[in-house]
């Protein structure tokens, strides 16, 4: 398993060329957080528009619109009940699954709606879900991010089976669809067509409800704006910047919040850009 070096931010984030516009740095959907959890989809949106993702609209329960202006109004909403399949079929990257219960209705219109040249980012209930309900991945780019419960769902891959990365890779083989897999954990593991790789920074202070939800959001930012380096090479940056951020906070702080995080992304984010 090769172990990630902040050499993978100076090889992902370059420099924005002045031609560009917001277009240019990709349009997000995230699908996430039901009337209980419309937190989650708010650190999504947070961790994407603070990664420079070009436009961001959060398809959630309307109770959560206020709150989620209030934070962030650079994100545009829609009511998750409403007919979704323009707006999946109109945006670059697709987010689905953070704090999105036990909506399996919304899971199986993404999937139905998703094609080949889009990126969908799977996590949190969505994943649940997957594995409840037998559903077959869709044939878009990938990728997905579970912690050690929800990749025992989806691999069968037990918690205490997991430290042995042959059961990892062939549990991922056996996928209709390979995905880019973000093994979340102490030294999360990502394993990709191109081989494995550890993350040796962060810890414990890390230990907070969102911290997941916001990696998420990191990723869909990533993958939406940066199309000079491949997609394993953007989640990789976005998996070693959540926690290269998490551990400079730190050295003040006891714990490090997901909303720090977010925050401190894009001053973060500056130092590599050349
Ligand atoms: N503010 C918000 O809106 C927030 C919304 N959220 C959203 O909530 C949804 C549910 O997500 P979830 O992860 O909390 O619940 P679930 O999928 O049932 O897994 C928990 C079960 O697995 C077990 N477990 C074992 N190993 C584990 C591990 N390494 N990491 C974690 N758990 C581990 C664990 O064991 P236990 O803790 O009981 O020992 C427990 O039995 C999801 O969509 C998420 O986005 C959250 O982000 C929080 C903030
Ligand atoms: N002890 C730890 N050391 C390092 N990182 C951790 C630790 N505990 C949790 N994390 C990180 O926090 C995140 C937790 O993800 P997840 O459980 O999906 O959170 P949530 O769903 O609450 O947003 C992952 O990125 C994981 O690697
Ligand atoms: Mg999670």
């Amino acid at each position: 398993m090769k172990k990630l070096t902040e050499n993978i931010l100076y090889q992902v984030i370059k420099k924005r060329p002045e031609q560009s516009y917001k277009g240019t740095y990709g349009r997000v959907l995230i699908i996430g957080g039901t009337k209980q959890f419309g937190g989650a989809a708010i650190m999504n949106a947070l961790a994407s528009v603070h990664s420079g993702a070009g436009l961001v609209t959060v398809a959630t329960d309307p109770s959560n619109f206020t709150a989620l202006h209030s934070h962030l109004p650079e994100a545009m909403v829609v009511n998750f009940n409403d007919y979704l399949i323009p707006y999946i079929q109109s945006h670059d990257v697709i987010l689905i699954g953070s704090g999105l219960g036990d909506r399996l209705d919304l899971v199986k219109t993404t999937f139905a709606a998703v094609s080949a040249k889009q990126i969908m980012i799977v996590d949190g209930s969505a994943l649940t879900l997957v594995a409840a309900n037998h559903l077959v991945w869709p044939t878009s780019r990938l990728i997905i991010t579970p912690h050690q419960m929800e990749w025992q769902r989806v691999s069968d891959v037990p918690i205490s089976q997991q430290t042995f990365e042959a059961l990892n890779s062939s549990a991922r083989a056996h996928f209709n669809v390979k995905p880019i897999v973000v093994l979340k954990q102490f030294h999360t593991q990502i394993y990709t067509d191109n081989g494995s790789f550890e993350l040796t920074i962060g810890g414990p202070y890390q230990a907070t409800g969102g911290m997941g939800d916001t990696l998420a959001g990191i990723i869909a930012g990533f993958v939406a704006q940066f199309s000079n380096t491949s997609l394993d090479d953007n989640v990789l940056a976005a998996v070693y910047i959540h926690s290269a951020i998490a551990d400079e906070l730190a050295q003040q702080s006891f714990v490090t919040l997901p909303t720090q995080i977010s925050a401190k992304l894009p001053y973060f984010m500056k130092k590599y850009a050349n």
